[in-house]
């Protein structure tokens, strides 16, 4: 049950605290309480999730980026991009940021976690052996407007009986024709994939995403959903700030206790678990947790005046994201989400639709269709650099084809369909390291986003790749101007350079390593190496970025670990 306070809970033995209730956290607390013996304390510094229309609402996804339920972080100056700084949104709410994601659902390749298994030495992570785990996550359903959908996926690759919801678009976009007749015309190039969450995910295919009934079905709709958070074995404090994790009193390398607060820290109060602290913060603020914690670089927190109290250099190293250009062509059209987000009636009309009957244009994200696709084998960047991609039928960037954008503000004129190009094997580094001492102060955030000549290649030849998917007969009449003349290499840098964007899904920075290896923060059962009690279950654990969208890989990363744990304590 939501308690106020530690004063709320009369038996303050605790066997697990959970530090975030996003993607990771609401699986671990979910899964754990299960067992009706066990106790789990859920801690959120964001608020509830109940009753925010723009978050239940799909459609409405654009209206969370920069509002109260966002963390709004933002970059240190990028740079290879003009040293323009980005925002960084994460969910700041229950739920975390599937509370304010775009919903899409992508598992990845089976080579990505097949890497996993290879980086970790351990077959647990490899692509067969998740297949339980994904089941487990996975609840498809039929989409709102209950339209056929053969020939739109696979169901022998879904599970009907998990806990999140998945569904297929609920209302036609305007744009669904052009685009299948596309990957017939130029299938070559641009082929049709009836799944892409098969294990093989190469080629264009519709949006699947985690919806159901027209509703957004985020951590805290489906697994801290109302039948589960009301477990009398669970409590969840939202509004509360985890500042460290600290030594359980004389034990060296002990973190079992967790130090918050409710006051922006006038007040702090503290808790130990008796069997295990598990950190879900997310990529950007697990990291920060542990440095602020002494869990780090030693030479690093020395020059904060952070006393060490365990050397781990890996921890805020590795943050890998995935940079993004959303390009926009202005269409011959005006049945794009602009008309709407620029005519306050019809936006009250639309939502109306979606309250009364979970029907119409808002019940789905605004994506329509996704492609995975590799350069050809003989581009000329392969003569400087090996293949960072997890194999040979793992994509080297991402298209995201929207039929325009419901955003605030919308543009004056104009309508658009947005053709998003993005990286999904970036081989760019960055980090997360501290500002200050003090732990109410957010990180600093260096995506280092196009540190590598791979990474701008690969966006400027996906650019590329649009023209030749819009020059298709299908856009005939359709495209009216193009999103820049740019066509040289230079030329093309410079767009880049200017719209360039992260795409939200940055892992990797308390990365899981063998147990032998001399880097990486936590084992292949997500422990922090060389402490004990700690554990670690978000995007911050993935060694390496899948080509994927992230929520799925946590959900699937953080079913895994809820058994390792059960195993574990024999619960
Ligand atoms: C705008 C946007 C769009 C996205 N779209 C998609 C998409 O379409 N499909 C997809 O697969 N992925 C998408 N993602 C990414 C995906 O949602 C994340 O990868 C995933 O939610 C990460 O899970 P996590 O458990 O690591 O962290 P989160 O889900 O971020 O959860 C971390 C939780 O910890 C809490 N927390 C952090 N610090 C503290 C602290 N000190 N004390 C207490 N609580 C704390 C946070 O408030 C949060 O609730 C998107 C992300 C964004 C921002």
């Amino acid at each position: 049950a939501v308690i106020s306070t530690l004063d709320d809970l009369v038996d303050k033995s605790l066997d697990f605290v959970v530090i975030g209730a996003g993607a990771g956290g609401g699986v671990i607390a979910n899964r754990l309480t299960e067992n009706p013996d066990v106790s789990v304390l859920l801690i959120e510094a964001g608020g509830s999730n109940e009753g925010v229309l723009d978050v239940a609402a799909p459609g409405l996804d654009s209206f969370l980026i920069n509002s109260a339920w966002d963390w709004n972080f933002t970059s240190t100056p990028q740079i290879a991009l003009n040293n323009r700084t980005l925002a960084v949104s994460r969910g700041f709410i229950l739920g975390g940021t599937t509370s304010i994601n775009q919903m899409v659902y992508t598992r990845g390749s089976s080579e990505d976690y097949d890497l996993w298994a290879n980086i970790t030495d351990d077959e647990g992570w490899s692509w067969d052996n998740l297949q339980k785990y994904i089941r487990k996550n996975e609840r498809f359903t039929p989409p709102v407007d209950h339209h056929n959908t053969t020939g739109q996926f696979d169901p022998n690759v879904h599970s009907f009986d998990g806990i999140v919801s998945v569904s297929l678009q609920g209302f036609p976009s305007g744009i669904d024709n052009r685009t299948i007749q596309t990957t017939s015309e130029l299938s070559e190039e641009f082929p049709f994939n009836l799944d892409m969450n098969s294990g093989f995910q190469l080629g264009i295919g519709w949006v699947q995403a985690t919806i159901g009934d027209g509703t957004r079905s985020s951590s805290a709709a489906s697994y801290l959903g109302p039948s589960f958070i009301s477990r009398p074995n669970l409590h969840v404090l939202l509004n509360t700030r985890v500042l460290r994790v600290l030594k359980t009193d004389h034990q060296q390398s002990d973190f079992r206790s967790v130090e918050f607060t409710q006051d922006a820290g006038v007040t702090t109060h503290t808790i130990t678990a008796s069997k295990e602290l598990i950190i879900a913060a997310g990529t950007i603020m697990t990291p920060h947790i542990l440095m602020h914690s002494g869990i780090g670089d030693s030479e690093e927190l020395k020059s904060l005046g952070i006393q060490t109290v365990h050397h781990l250099p890996s921890v805020g190293k590795n943050l890998t994201e995935q940079p993004i250009v959303r390009n926009k062509w202005l269409v011959n059209s005006t049945g794009t989400l602009e008309t709407i987000a620029r005519n306050d009636t019809l936006l009250a009309e639309v939502t109306e639709e979606w309250e009364r009957r979970r029907m119409g244009p808002i019940v789905d994200p605004p994506l329509s269709f996704i492609g995975w696709l590799r350069l050809p084998e003989n581009s000329s960047i392969f003569q400087q650099v090996v293949d960072p991609a997890a194999g040979p039928n793992t994509s080297h960037y991402e298209l995201i084809i929207t039929n325009g954008a419901l955003s605030h503000p919308a543009p004056a004129t104009g309508n658009f369909l947005t053709f998003s190009t993005s990286v999904s094997s970036p081989t760019s580094r960055g980090s997360i390291s501290l500002n200050s001492s003090n732990p109410l102060e957010y990180p600093l955030i260096n995506f280092n986003l196009f540190d590598t000549a791979f990474d701008r290649f690969v966006v400027r030849e996906a650019y590329r790749n649009t023209k030749k998917f819009l020059a298709a007969q299908s856009w005939d009449g359709y495209i009216l101007a193009s999103p820049t003349n740019a066509t040289t290499d230079d030329e093309l840098d410079e767009y880049i350079n200017q719209n360039a964007a992260t795409e939200n899904h940055p892992v990797g920075t308390a990365a899981m390593s063998s147990n032998s290896a001399a880097y990486g923060v936590v084992d292949p059962d997500l422990r922090v190496k060389g402490l004990v009690g700690l554990r670690i279950v978000d995007a911050s654990v993935f060694p390496r970025l899948p080509a994927a969208h992230t929520q799925v890989p946590v959900y699937i990363v953080a079913e895994r670990a809820a058994d390792l744990i059960k195993d574990f304590w024999g619960i």
